[in-house]
């Protein structure tokens, strides 16, 4: 069975035995212009199905210490492969608008992500399909939630860059069937968008000519999880580099 057939059924028997979520208490605010110009997405990932990123590291500590650089958080919330877990959600959003990172394949985990705080959950078109990747996106958006959909080729980002509303398009270098990361393949993606819709580059960013070529390529941001995780001193370096390369693009 393939990792993401494995994770949805996982988030299946999950949904059976999750409590609901809370009512929500956070603002809730609009996540792609909380991007602004360009803005540096910080994760929080403990681990991935390659194993343990960082588990020495509270979240308290990381957001605290990365908000200053960064324009929002992305938090895992799989407890699985990723040690995620909702209550991290209101930990990050007292600081930045927050991302929810699952396998979100069933109304009920937006409605969590809502509760706990969330300002945008991520759908994931490979593994919902196109029905129900609308579906789940327009949920969000009248929940007042951004929907970030995560494609990671040509022929699915153009597909989903005609649906409009507030859909962000997060182009994953990593392909989640074989987890390999090309960040020159996200980059072509990008160019075949043009900045014509609000997208972000994800994964395997660790260096600031990352970060730029994020720039040059007009996506709204990148995101970032393991090299801020492993040093998130990082976070300064990256957040000058964006602000050295966009400036150059307005
Ligand atoms: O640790 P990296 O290479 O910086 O990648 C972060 C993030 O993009 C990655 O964790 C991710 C992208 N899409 C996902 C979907 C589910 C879980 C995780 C992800």
């Amino acid at each position: 069975m393939d990792f993401l057939a494995a994770v949805k059924r996982a988030v299946e028997l999950r949904l059976a035995t999750e409590p609901p979520p809370p009512p929500r208490t956070a603002p809730l605010v609009d996540f792609a212009k909380g991007l602004g110009e360009f803005g540096i997405i910080a994760e929080y990932k403990r681990a991935s199905p390659r194993g343990v990123v960082r588990l020495d590291l509270p979240p308290w500590a990381y957001f605290a210490e990365v908000y200053p650089h960064v324009s929002a958080f992305s938090v895992l919330t799989e407890p699985f492969w990723f040690l995620g877990d909702y209550r991290f959600l209101p930990l990050a959003k007292a600081f930045k608008p927050v991302l929810m990172k699952d396998f979100i394949i069933d109304k009920r985990q937006i409605d969590a992500a809502y509760g706990y705080g969330a300002d945008a959950v991520l759908i994931i078109y490979k593994l919902v399909g196109r029905e129900k990747a609308m579906e789940l996106a327009e949920y969000a958006q009248r929940l007042g939630l951004t929907p970030v959909v995560e494609v990671d080729n040509v022929q699915d980002a153009k597909e989903v860059a005609t649906w409009g509303g507030r859909v962000v398009l997060g182009i994953n270098a990593r392909d989640l069937r074989t987890l390999e990361v090309s960040l020159s393949r996200a980059f072509e993606v990008a160019k075949a968008l043009r900045g014509d819709v609000d997208y972000i580059i994800e994964s395997g960013i660790s260096k600031p000519e990352e970060v730029e070529r994020a720039c040059e390529v007009y996506a709204r941001g990148v995101l970032v999880g393991t090299a801020l995780m492993k040093n998130p001193q990082l976070a300064k370096e990256l957040a000058h580099a964006a602000h050295r390369a966009c400036k150059a693009r307005s």
